[in-house]
């Protein structure tokens, strides 16, 4: 059976790495053809090595490295670190490392920070889905503006 890897932090303020899940567990074939695979980290900083280790030990064909970076500069400077990181690990595997990241500062409101997570978490966890099974789902969205976690922007001359 295929495997699709998920890993999230502690750090983030919403359970991401279960949105993931539970969106995964709703496409065609979960528990026939593919499984999910889910680890939990501290911080952003651990997911790429966590990613790394889901594809080269558990055999993951892609995985979804879910982080909130927090609000502060500091923070934003270490989600640069973090995403360059998880840039690395997909080069080094040769395998998709999605990075589902949301930023505590794109949305002051909690409830509609919380939408805009699941919105995110979960249409990516679908172009992990699409990017394994059903590529001509990417290739029919090509240059829409399409975007995750907010509304899409469109073709630039529609
Ligand atoms: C400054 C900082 N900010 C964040 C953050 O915004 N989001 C996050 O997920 N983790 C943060 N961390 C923790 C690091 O990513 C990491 O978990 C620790 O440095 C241990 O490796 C740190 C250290």
């Amino acid at each position: 059976m295929d495997r699709i890897g998920v890993v999230d932090t502690m750090f983030a303020r919403i359970d991401m790495g279960s949105i993931a899940e539970n969106r995964l567990a709703a496409m065609e074939g979960f528990g026939e053809r593919f499984e999910v695979v889910r680890v939990t980290v501290p911080g952003f900083k651990d997911l790429a090595v966590a990613a790394r280790r889901l594809i080269e030990k558990e055999d993951c064909a892609i995985v979804i490295a879910c982080g909130m970076p927090g609000g502060a500069e500091l923070d934003q400077a270490c989600a640069h670190e973090a995403a360059q990181g998880i840039m690395l690990a997909q080069v080094l595997t040769g395998t998709h490392i999605l990075e589902v990241f949301v930023h505590t500062q794109e949305e002051s409101d909690p409830v509609k920070f919380e939408e805009l997570c699941r919105n995110r978490v979960g249409s990516h966890a679908v172009n992990a889905y699409w990017m394994l099974y059903a590529p001509e789902e990417l290739r029919k969205r090509a240059g829409q503006g399409i975007r995750q976690g907010g509304p899409d922007t469109g073709p630039l001359l529609a």
